[in-house]
């Protein structure tokens, strides 16, 4: 979010009152915190293009161009699981609202936050108050410090409105296989997350309350939740989720951004990637049918929310009214394409693909769908779903049957045939730049002449006061075998023979335009990594279905099909041999969908050997070149390896738990330092992956970490706050502290190692005698607040929550980093104030030593390192996670383990200290 970099409060500005901020922030000439020059909101081809475009009644034109103006209100979105989701809403509603009603600002009242209507649960808010205001204005200060410490937990989003729509509409179900193409920042993705696992709490909860022979059965709560939890949404692994989310992203630092976003919600059922999603490789999965071949994922919903040139975010990148050209458009047309064919060719019959775009571009909306669907086998194959009774509140206008484009010089055309005459009468017969057939509406005889484009949804800003967006649903009928790209139809040259073939082929792709160039500056965040790339085209066609048997043979005939495309559109012959490799996929363990997988056929790949562009092996995924970034390998442990062993018996772990899905991050395959726990299909996908250069960056949950431990007899592993949702239910009394008391927790949050040496642990309240008999190392706290008492009715302290406490001899520590503490301490006692290391305050007499030890380890435990340093990077960042400014530094502080760390294994000083608070996220 703008980090007030954004001159986004100027008036008049522009001819006409055009320019400037627009209506609601300019009230009087009070502008304190205008720092930025006013960029004029006027562009003569913009305007002129949109106003021959959209169908709209005067006056409705006028206020969308008004609404294209004005700066776009703040919104954000609670969550996490649902239940928690709702509980930090509450506190909007009942803590913040009505400060804020009371506020005037500027001499006006301010309009406190509203919920979306069409958003379900109320769980997204939108709010016009400008962001500087409410950072800066000091009757906002709660109110802020409440946006900061939710959204540095992860319990809030930030996040355009808009950019709700696609996750709605993919229809995500708990167990599905689900695919976010391009997905950095990952605000998208983070809400795909949550729908994976909906339901999963309460059906664990109810699973474990099955097989525990002293669960409180009568507990009317817990019977109302059984009901309420419904274990045939996701039967599979003892309620457990069973789905997968893999999130992808062509650009490698912000696939880092996507690992920062998505590893607060603690999940295990998902994976980061690094592809280019045009050929995006195929991911070997167990076969069980045929145990000798392996089978191949296919999802059950892709999400394809490419990179375009966002003039739907005018509001907000307000640079683009100076911008904004229509090459930028142009420019994306054919990568767009290709994105979404090859999520067609990902998916299972059944699934369906969201198409997204924040353009109002045509060239970047409906012609691609409609080229997509053409090139998939057409309206037999591919379906575009209506979706007008689905979030019956938002507001929406039909896709567009027809449209004219605009080229590079601001020229309007009404079809192809009309840039064809117009070649041939020109003297060197070159089309105008960067045309080409697909991007105009379908022929009157193409299998997608009638193709319901209507059913495409276009958002524009004045309808709901939002971005402008673009969303299509695609439902995959049938298997298909997609048609090769054809040579970017150009019109034939009318001159120089030997220039003139390649040229036809060449030209629109190769001249990248300054327009283009601007276009890439201006949308960093959506910039594909690789426009036009050499690799894109066959890769997309071939590899469907299908794997190489030879893997560095295949890569080699993969680059060689890839030249001859680029050098010459028009190419023929030099077929390589296609592998019939032909396999059944698997279902997916967990999938829901109606249809099976289906993987490669011989006929499929014998169709696509066929065509010109697509003769080549199928591509296997390029080999990291040596200087790459060096990814550590997923290495599983056997379910009987000692130290698994070791934290089964220390823990007292049900063996309901599985054993055989944890892992470690180092090339020799023994935990060091860390060791993480993934899904079931997680697991395969990596294991059978692996060396066959899929770039994975990111998968699986840190669930122990390693340090010092005061005795032989105590676990050195303790539990990370990240995995302690997973494993909490799972553990034995013996290892679980229950606290029932806002008070007692409050004393735990506040005070960092308080004593319970002596007689200390009687100021532990309810917890004391507990605490004093447990053994030393790390249990479970498991809070659940008192029913029926008065901690009961109050609503701040009202979720069961479980935390990793550590005793220690003198003392005993909650293991969460300091911003933890904090934004709980906000969330249930509206308290902000300092927290305490009691261990520096202890009597400087007894044992200096373990004081000075002590003191160490607070600083790591407690973040004075790490956790401060996350902290403030995230508030920073803002989580305008739409766009590019989501802080940078996440990169670094979210990195994995590093071989180093890994192989070092932990110091001595970090074993003492058992908590690296900088990389604990954990779920509070
Ligand atoms: C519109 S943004 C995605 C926003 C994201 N879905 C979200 O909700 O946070 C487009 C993303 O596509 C990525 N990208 C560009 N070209 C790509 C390609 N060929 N394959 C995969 N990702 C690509 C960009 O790096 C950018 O992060």
């Amino acid at each position: 979010m703008g980090r007030g970099k954004k001159g986004h409060r100027g008036g008049g500005g522009g001819g006409g009152g055009r320019g400037g901020g627009g209506g609601r922030d300019n009230r009087g000439d009070h502008r304190p915190y205008q720092t930025y020059p006013q960029i004029v909101k006027e562009n003569r081809k913009l305007e002129q293009y949109y106003n021959s475009l959209i169908d709209l009644p005067e006056d409705e034109r006028a206020e969308f161009w008004a609404a294209l103006r004005r700066d776009l209100p703040n919104s954000f979105r609670f969550c996490g699981s649902k239940g928690h989701a709702l509980a930090v809403k509450r506190l909007l509603q009942t803590r913040y609202i009505p400060e804020i009603t009371r506020i005037t600002h500027e001499g006006v009242a301010v309009a406190p936050p509203t919920a979306v209507p069409w958003y379900p649960d109320s769980l997204a808010w939108t709010m016009t108050t400008p962001k500087n205001v409410i950072r800066k204005f000091p009757p906002f200060a709660a109110f802020q410090k409440f946006l900061v410490s939710e959204t540095s937990v992860g319990n809030i989003s930030r996040q355009e409105v808009v950019s709700m729509i696609p996750p709605l509409l993919l229809d995500v179900k708990p167990g599905m296989t689900v695919l976010d193409l391009c997905a950095a920042p990952g605000s998208k993705a983070a809400q795909l997350l949550e729908m994976i696992h909906r339901g999963e709490e309460a059906r664990i909860r109810k699973v474990i309350r099955s097989f525990s022979a002293d669960a409180p059965k009568d507990d009317d709560d817990a019977q109302e939740e059984d009901e309420a939890a419904r274990l045939e949404a996701d039967p599979g692994d003892d309620g457990r989720a069973t789905g997968l989310l893999i999130a992808n992203d062509a650009d490698y630092k912000r696939s880092h951004m996507l690992i920062h976003q998505l590893k607060r919600l603690s999940s295990p059922n998902m994976i980061v990637t690094n592809h280019d999603a045009t050929m995006y490789p195929p991911l070997r999965i167990p076969n069980p049918e045929n145990p000798d071949k392996p089978g191949y994922l296919k999802f059950d919903r892709i999400l394809a929310d490419v990179p375009c040139s966002g003039d739907g975010t005018l509001r907000k990148n307000i640079n683009l009214w100076k911008d904004w050209t229509p090459g930028n458009a142009l420019g994306l047309h054919l990568t767009q394409i290709r994105i979404l064919v090859r999520a067609l060719q990902m998916l299972k019959p059944g699934g369906r693909v969201v198409y997204s775009t924040c353009s109002m571009n045509p060239v970047e909306n409906e012609s691609v769908v409609a080229a997509a669907i053409e090139r998939c086998g057409g309206p037999d194959k591919i379906e575009i779903v209506d979706c007008s009774d689905q979030l019956p509140l938002l507001k929406r206008k039909p896709g567009m049957r027809k449209w004219q484009i605009m080229d590079k010089s601001g020229r309007m055309w009404s079809s192809w045939e009309e840039v064809e005459e117009y070649t041939k009468s020109t003297e060197n017969g070159i089309a105008p730049g960067r045309l080409v057939d697909s991007m105009f509406p379908p022929r009157p005889n193409s299998v997608c002449a009638d193709l319901p484009l209507e059913r495409c949804l276009r958002i524009y800003a004045h309808q709901q006061d939002t971005g402008g967006f673009f969303i299509t649903v695609l439902h995959k009928k049938a298997e298909f075998k997609a048609k090769p790209e054809e040579s970017r139809k150009q019109p034939a040259p009318q001159s120089s023979k030997a220039d003139g073939k390649a040229n036809a082929g060449k030209r629109p792709l190769e001249e990248e335009s300054k327009e283009e160039a601007g276009a890439k500056k201006l949308r960093l965040s959506e910039e594909p990594a690789k426009e036009e790339s050499a690799a894109a085209t066959p890769a997309a066609e071939a590899e469907a279905e299908t794997e190489p048997k030879d893997e560095v043979k295949a890569e080699q005939a993969h680059s060689e099909v890839t030249e001859e495309v680029h050098t010459n559109g028009d190419n023929a012959g030099a077929s390589n041999e296609v592998k019939d490799e032909a396999t059944a996929a698997p279902q997916p363990p967990g999938s829901t969908s109606a249809t099976p997988s289906v993987a490669t056929t011989p006929a499929a790949t014998a169709t696509a050997a066929a065509t010109p562009t697509n003769q080549g092996q199928p591509p296997e995924p390029p080999k990291r070149k040596p200087d790459g970034p060096y990814e550590e390998p997923f290495k599983y442990l056997p379910p009987d390896h000692e130290v698994i062993k070791n934290v089964a018996e220390f823990y007292k772990i049900s063996p309901r738990f599985p054993t055989d899905r944890y892992m470690v991050r180092n090339a020799l395959g023994e935990p060091a330092k860390a060791i993480y726990y993934t899904s079931a299909l997680v697991r395969d996908i990596l294991v059978h992956n692996e060396g066959r250069g899929v770039k994975f960056v990111h998968g699986g949950v840190k669930m122990y970490v390693k340090q010092d431990a005061p005795s032989a007899d105590v676990c050195r592993w303790r539990i990370q706050s990240e995995g302690m949702p997973i494993l909490h239910g799972y553990v034995g009394d013996e290892r679980v502290v229950v606290l029932r008391k806002k008070s007692t927790l409050k004393k735990l949050l506040v005070e960092m190692f308080p004593k319970i040496a002596g007689d200390d642990w009687k100021r532990m309240d309810e917890i004391g005698e507990r605490v004093r008999d447990l053994g030393l190392g790390c249990c479970v706290l498991r809070v659940e607040p008192e029913k029926g008492g008065k901690e009961a009715t109050d609503g701040d302290f009202s979720e069961t929550m479980a935390l990793p406490l550590w005793k220690s001899f003198q003392s005993l520590n909650l293991m969460l980093p300091k911003e933890d503490r904090s934004a709980m301490l906000l969330r249930i006692y509206n308290d902000t104030t300092p927290l305490i290391n009691m261990g520096i305050q202890r009597d400087g007499n007894k044992g200096q030593k373990q004081e000075q030890q002590q003191q160490q380890q607070d600083k790591k435990v407690n973040g004075a390192e790490g956790g401060d340093k996350d902290a403030s990077a995230t508030a920073d960042a803002d989580a305008d996670t739409e766009m590019k400014d989501a802080a940078p530094a996440a990169e670094g502080e979210e990195a994995e383990e590093t071989v180093q760390e890994e192989a070092e294994g932990a110091s001595a000083a970090d074993a003492e200290n058992p908590v690296d608070a900088a990389a604990e996220e954990p779920k509070t």
